[in-house]
């Protein structure tokens, strides 16, 4: 399966003040076009042909922004959008050969759902549809594995239609058929006559866009659903998040990853600058540069914008306000030539606990909380660090706050060593 067809010749009616100036298919949600979210996810997944069935108000923006894709398309028009979403469908017929994936111009989707939708046949049904407006949603009754009713109005069904579809070229003879009868035909009509299959794909991210409502909500959902997966610890899992998707959530259309990452580091410079006067005040801005930290990855992620550069980026600099944080809380406490050792070892230590996890990735191409999974118990952390060094500064105990540090990443890079050995036959 090689085609993606996406129905774009919808007229938006409920869409007022967006599409006056951009059809519903181009509009962004956090970040990213409607259409290229789902362009870029099926091409991912394999689709190399996609077409694209606009009417005559959106045919010229639409195929301009796919032409700059650089993917393989067809556009196909339809002169009468007000024969409905099912006529559409059946301009398309001689576009596809065999089976073929057939979608909505204005429904987003996740990538772990279209993963598992592309394994399924006919309508992929939704019996949760927690993120999209359920009352909106095409109910659907499927009856061993078939269509038995569709509609908006059912009071009787057991999942919600996803807009999302695994047809075959057969879908074609009822759709005709269906086209000679009547004035106008919906996809759900041609669907219910084919008889076609229902796949269930429940609880994963998908939604209808259809108001600005939708949009917003359809923001909030991806934004949250772009925390990392891996290498958070404990305190960025259960504080610092909160914080960097609430900015994340009112930034992701208005800032770029890399700026986010940039601002992040100012702020965490202009800590340590205050800490050579205040380690209280300067560990308080430290740690909020912390949590700020989260937001680059967020918009990135949630906007389909992450790139190497800006993981490196973010690392790099990451790296460089630990140690001016860390030495302008040297400078302050003026330590003894027998104090030094301790301060030098917290520094160090604290570069090398994410030397010794990122060059894991440089030398096995691998992510090192992902392959050894004890690494992820492991206390040291920058999230973790960062908020007792916060600790530590609000109660003066600045020199236990190095012995600690020294002792705590020193211990854990030793520790992850072992660990990468241990697992050294399974990478
Ligand atoms: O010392 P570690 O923890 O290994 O340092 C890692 C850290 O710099 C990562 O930065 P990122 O932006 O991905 O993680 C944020 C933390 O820096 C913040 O402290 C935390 O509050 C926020 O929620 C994020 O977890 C780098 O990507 C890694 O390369 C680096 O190893
Ligand atoms: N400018 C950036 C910054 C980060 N990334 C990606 O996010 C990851 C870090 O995620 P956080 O939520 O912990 O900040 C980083 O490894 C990159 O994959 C990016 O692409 N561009
Ligand atoms: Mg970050």
């Amino acid at each position: 399966m090689d085609t993606a067809v996406i129905l774009c010749a919808g007229l938006a009616k409920r869409m007022q003040g967006y599409t006056q100036y951009l059809p519903k298919p181009l509009i962004r949600v956090a970040g990213r076009e409607i259409l290229y979210r789902t362009i870029k996810l099926l091409d991912s997944k394999g689709i190399s042909k996609f077409v694209l069935v606009v009417n005559e108000h959106n045919r010229e923006p639409i195929e301009n922004f796919v032409r700059r894709l650089g993917i393989s398309y067809e556009i196909v028009l339809n002169e009468h959008p007000e024969k409905e979403n099912g006529y559409s469908l059946y301009l398309a017929r001689n576009h596809v050969n065999g089976r073929f994936v057939l979608t909505m111009g204005d429904h987003l989707y996740s990538e772990e759902f279209i993963e598992e939708a592309l394994k399924g046949e006919g309508l992929i049904v939704d019996e949760l549809a927690l993120y999209t407006d359920r009352k909106e949603a095409t109910k659907v009754l499927c009856k061993e594995g078939k269509i038995e009713k569709i509609g908006k109005d059912l009071k009787n069904f057991n999942g919600y239609d996803t807009g999302f579809f695994i047809l075959d070229e057969s879908v074609f003879e009822t759709a005709e058929r269906l086209v000679k009868e009547r004035e106008k035909v919906t996809l759900s009509e041609i669907v219910k006559e084919a008889h076609i299959k229902c796949t269930p794909v429940s609880g994963k991210f998908w939604t209808d866009v259809d108001t600005p409502e939708d949009i917003e909500r359809a923001k909030k959902a991806l934004v949250r659903a772009s925390v990392k997966g891996t290498g958070d610890g404990f305190i960025s899992r259960h504080l610092n998040r909160k914080v960097s998707l609430w900015f994340s959530e009112r930034l992701v259309d208005k800032l770029t990853p890399n700026r986010a990452t940039w601002l992040t580091f100012f702020i965490g410079v202009f800590s340590a600058l205050v800490a050579l006067l205040s380690p209280a005040l300067g560990g308080l801005l430290y740690q909020l540069s912390s949590m700020l930290d989260g937001i680059d990855g967020e918009i990135a992620r949630a906007s389909m914008r992450t790139t190497r550069f800006g993981g490196y980026l973010d690392s790099v600099l990451d790296r460089y306000t630990d140690f001016l944080f860390l030495s302008s809380l040297a400078l302050w406490l003026k330590p003894s030539q027998e104090f030094l050792p301790w301060v030098l070892l917290a520094i160090f230590g604290s570069l090398m606990v994410s030397y010794s996890t990122e060059r894991f990735r440089g030398a096995y191409c691998e992510d090192a909380y992902g392959v050894v999974k004890e690494l992820r118990w492991l206390p040291g952390k920058r999230d973790e660090r960062i908020f007792f060094i916060m600790l530590f500064c609000l109660f003066g105990w600045i020199k236990a706050l190095f012995i600690l540090l020294a002792l705590v990443t020193n211990v854990r890079v030793i520790l992850t060593l072992w660990l990468v050995w241990k697992h050294r036959g399974s990478v």
